[in-house]
């Protein structure tokens, strides 16, 4: 069932950008960073319960993906963090595909796996990590 709510673009004007090619475009265009390709999650804000769009680096493992709140490495998480540990349904599009998805944070040695994917698919994820002493958290997100 796709998550209903209005629309709340994110305050930084490069990612509404984003959201908004991938969107207009039917998810044929601007589902790229540097050449490495893109998904965007819709969360439910957990205070407003809009909905909010963030575009992250796609990593990708027999339909289940990773969502991982790097954040560029900074001290503290995105604030999409809170919003998918509230609501953990989620809808992910892949392109021209929207998914209907359940989140759940990952820990220990399946965190690992998954964290070695998302390195593999981005590499900048290793050096966040490096930055900052908060642990980049890892959601796995699998179809409802
Ligand atoms: C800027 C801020 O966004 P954020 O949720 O902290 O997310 C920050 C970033 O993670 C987000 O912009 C990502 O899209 C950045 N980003 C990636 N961010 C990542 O963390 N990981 C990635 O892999 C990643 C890749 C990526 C690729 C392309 C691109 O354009 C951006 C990419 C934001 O939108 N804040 C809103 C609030 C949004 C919100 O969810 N509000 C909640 C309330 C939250 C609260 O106050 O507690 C609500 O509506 O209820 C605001 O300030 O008004």
């Amino acid at each position: 069932m796709p998550l209903i709510g209005e629309y709340e673009p994110s305050t930084s004007q490069w990612v509404r950008d984003q959201v908004d090619q991938i969107e207009k475009s039917g998810g044929m265009e601007g589902t790229t960073l540097r050449g490495m390709p893109v998904i965007v999650l819709t969360t439910v804000g957990v205070k407003s319960g809009k909905l909010r769009k963030a575009p992250l680096m796609r990593v990708e493992h027999d339909g289940r993906y990773a969502a991982v709140a790097s954040l560029g490495g900074s001290p503290k998480n995105p604030v999409w963090y809170a919003n998918v540990v509230a609501h953990p349904e989620v809808e992910l599009q892949d392109g021209p595909q929207k998914w209907d998805m359940r989140a759940r944070e990952v820990t220990g040695d399946e965190k690992a796996v998954w964290w070695e994917r998302a390195v593999a698919a981005f590499p900048d994820y290793a050096a966040y990590q490096v930055k900052t002493d908060r642990e980049i958290p890892v959601f796995v997100l699998e179809p409802l």
